[in-house]
């Protein structure tokens, strides 16, 4: 059975929307694994499902390119926050999202009347090893700690932000083969739910450069999540100050770790096309 979709992407970080009010999908992770195809289907990083929520003002649901199901998703919560505005299912610019991560709340953000960006509140991050979840730590941070993959040895900063992350500072970000190393350390014997891997190179105090390896969909543009945790990881490794640029494949996002222990991200968030996927 087809369904209408509209077509999002947050600094490159590509999705395909899709209104659960409205339209029907049976199978998420068949389906997700189908529209992604970026030859057979419709072309995408992700699959999003937006409903109605009991202790929210929407639910959205993610599933990664290869089917899975992930906690959380940074680029679309900005995506999701313009989509349902703009489409008039809510009149308000501060909305509460109901996720598997918990409720993440974006705001969207006019200049002169016209939409500027959306800032989010991501949440405190999770530092706790058994939390992330990363074995061999109990409950401890895992900063600056080595992980061998070949026999190479890296040195890891880990986070969630709802979902997990694993954090690589490099001198030089043109010498990491991303599609050769992002997959070893995805399925590491050390990450019993996989894990989303950032290689991060510091420029200053205020801007970091990153490239992303994702769980369940491979190298993408840019990863809200990942840059979320990348500047986290930078701050608990005193590389830099508590709020930074983080320069993408895709674009820039700009985030801060706040004295309250929340992270949020301010980014942009554009529609592309939409269609009726068949
Ligand atoms: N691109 C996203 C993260 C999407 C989910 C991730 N691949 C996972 O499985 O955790 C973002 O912007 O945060």
């Amino acid at each position: 059975m087809g369904f209408n979709f509209t077509k999002w992407h947050g600094a490159g970080n590509d999705f395909v929307l899709v209104n659960g009010f409205t339209e029907t999908i049976l199978d998420f992770e068949k389906t997700a694994i189908a529209v992604c195809n970026r030859n057979f289907g419709i072309g995408a990083d992700g699959l999003v499902i937006i409903s109605p929520s009991e202790i929210a003002d929407f639910k959205m649901r993610i599933f990664n390119s290869d089917g899975s199901e992930a906690e959380m998703c940074g680029n679309v919560t900005r995506c999701v926050a313009r989509y349902v505005y703009e489409n008039k299912l809510t009149e308000k610019t501060k909305i509460e999202l109901e996720t598997k991560a918990g409720i993440i709340r974006p705001e969207i953000i006019f200049e002169n009347g016209i939409f500027n960006q959306v800032k989010v509140d991501m949440g405190e991050p999770i530092l706790s090893g058994a939390l992330i979840p990363v074995i061999g730590f109990g409950n401890n941070r895992i900063i600056n700690e080595k992980i061998l993959v070949d026999t190479i040895e890296y040195n890891m900063t880990c986070v969630s932000m709802g979902n997990p992350h694993c954090v690589i500072f490099v001198d030089d970000m043109k010498k990491i083969n991303l599609n050769s190393i992002g997959p070893k350390l995805e399925v590491h014997k050390s990450f019993p739910k996989k894990i989303n891997v950032e290689f991060a190179e510091i420029k200053n105090e205020h801007h970091i450069r990153m490239r992303v390896w994702e769980r369940g969909a491979g190298i993408t543009l840019a990863c809200g999540t990942g840059s979320c945790a990348t500047l986290v990881a930078a701050v608990l490794n005193n590389k830099t100050e508590r709020k930074a640029t983080l320069e993408l494949d895709g674009g820039n996002l700009i985030i801060e770790w706040a004295d309250n222990n929340h992270v949020y991200m301010s980014g942009p968030a554009q529609e592309v096309f939409h269609g009726v996927y068949l």
